[in-house]
């Protein structure tokens, strides 16, 4: 079994609920960068977009990847932390990384009520599928991919399971 665990994808991809549940699955303790970086900044994503503007955030979630350390954990990312080449080569050093894939059409039914992602808000569907194929290239280096759509959090974490042995 390998040591740290990363995992990427698009928003509502599924990374934080998968990964808490492949973490209780595993016995191993997980940390999401979005919550370390509003439990650090005492601010919740979306007022930090708007105070400060997504570059400060990005900065942010770096010093996440780079603080948040630790033995077998899991580390369940934003949806744009593999933008930043700095932040996939911390990722590559020091553990393997899982792409969520999800098609776009079911990403958009499971955030259909969402309000807490800035870059879905007032966007129409034509930005936010030219933002999921751009950052596609980035998604797809990782080490293992598992397509989502349609599974249940169950299925997608024994899936995970045996990919991991
Ligand atoms: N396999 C799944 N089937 C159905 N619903 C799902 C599945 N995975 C996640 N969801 C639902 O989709 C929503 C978004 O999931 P989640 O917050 O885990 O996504 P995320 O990838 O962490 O997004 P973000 O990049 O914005 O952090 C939640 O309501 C969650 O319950
Ligand atoms: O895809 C993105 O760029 C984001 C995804 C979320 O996880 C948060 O990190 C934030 O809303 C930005
Ligand atoms: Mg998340």
């Amino acid at each position: 079994m390998v040591n740290n665990i990363y995992i990427t994808g698009f928003m509502g991809s599924g990374k934080t609920t998968v990964g808490q549940a492949l973490a209780k699955s595993l016995g191993y303790q997980v940390t999401d960068t979005d919550k370390w970086i509003e439990e650090m900044e005492g601010q919740s994503i979306s007022t930090i977009f708007k105070q400060y503007g997504e570059p400060y955030f990005r900065d942010l979630e770096t010093n996440a990847l780079q603080q948040i350390s630790g033995n077998q954990l899991i580390i369940t990312t934003g949806g744009g932390i593999i933008m930043r080449p700095e932040n996939r080569e911390i990722m590559k050093e020091k553990g393997e990384i899982i792409y969520l894939q999800c098609d776009l059409e079911e990403v958009f039914l499971r955030l259909n009520d969402d309000t807490t992602r800035p870059l879905l808000e007032k966007e129409d569907k034509s930005n936010v599928e030219k933002l999921y194929q751009s950052r596609l290239p980035f998604y797809e280096e990782a080490d293992y991919t598992i397509n989502t759509t349609g599974k249940s959090i169950h299925f997608i974490v024994q899936e995970l399971k045996s990919l991991l042995k």
